[in-house]
């Protein structure tokens, strides 16, 4: 974590570079960076939250690609996994049958919806990631990317807030 006037004064690619672990879509670094210097903490997450409004099945896509399926603990050293695996913390990877349940669950959603399943992990049990991997998938498509994209809104704003603190 980083203060916000530390932030205000990197370079651009490196204020770019900082956020990038956030989520996989580049404009939206870019745009936060270049819209330093940021008055407060507060302005620059409002910022980033109304930028995320634009977002759609294109972004959910380019994003998917940094985020490794829900018990599937990546084991790269790149920023993007350690934070997946910090996210994941609660889901009990030593419960077999819960495990099983995910990764059953993983590919019915993979095979319905052509993408892997999105979710904000933390704070959340394996037991409720399952609950929602189940309901969800009786999704439609038009409602399953609304959904998708709302998880992904919230593990972008989890992660830009561990971050750059005040
Ligand atoms: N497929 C996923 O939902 N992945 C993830 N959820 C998180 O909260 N972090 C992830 O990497």
């Amino acid at each position: 974590m980083i203060a916000l006037n530390h932030f205000n004064q990197l370079s651009g690619p490196e204020a770019a570079a900082l956020l990038a672990p956030c989520v996989a879509i580049p404009g939206w670094a870019n745009a936060l960076a270049d819209g330093r210097p940021w008055r407060t903490r507060s302005d620059l997450l409002h910022a980033a939250k109304y930028l995320m409004q634009a977002w759609g099945e294109t972004e959910l896509t380019q994003a998917l690609s940094a985020h490794p399926r829900i018990g599937e603990k990546p084991t790269g050293e790149q920023a993007h996994a350690a934070l997946s695996r910090q996210e994941q913390g609660d889901v009990n990877e030593r419960d077999a049958r819960l495990a099983q349940a995910l990764r059953e669950g993983n590919a019915r959603y993979e095979a319905r919806f052509g993408r892997v399943f999105l979710i904000r992990a933390k704070g959340r049990s394996g037991e409720d990631i399952l609950q929602a991997l189940s309901r969800r998938s009786g999704n439609s498509e038009r409602e399953e990317v609304q959904e998708a994209l709302a998880q992904l809104r919230e593990i972008t704003l989890l992660r830009l807030e561990g971050v750059i603190g005040e």
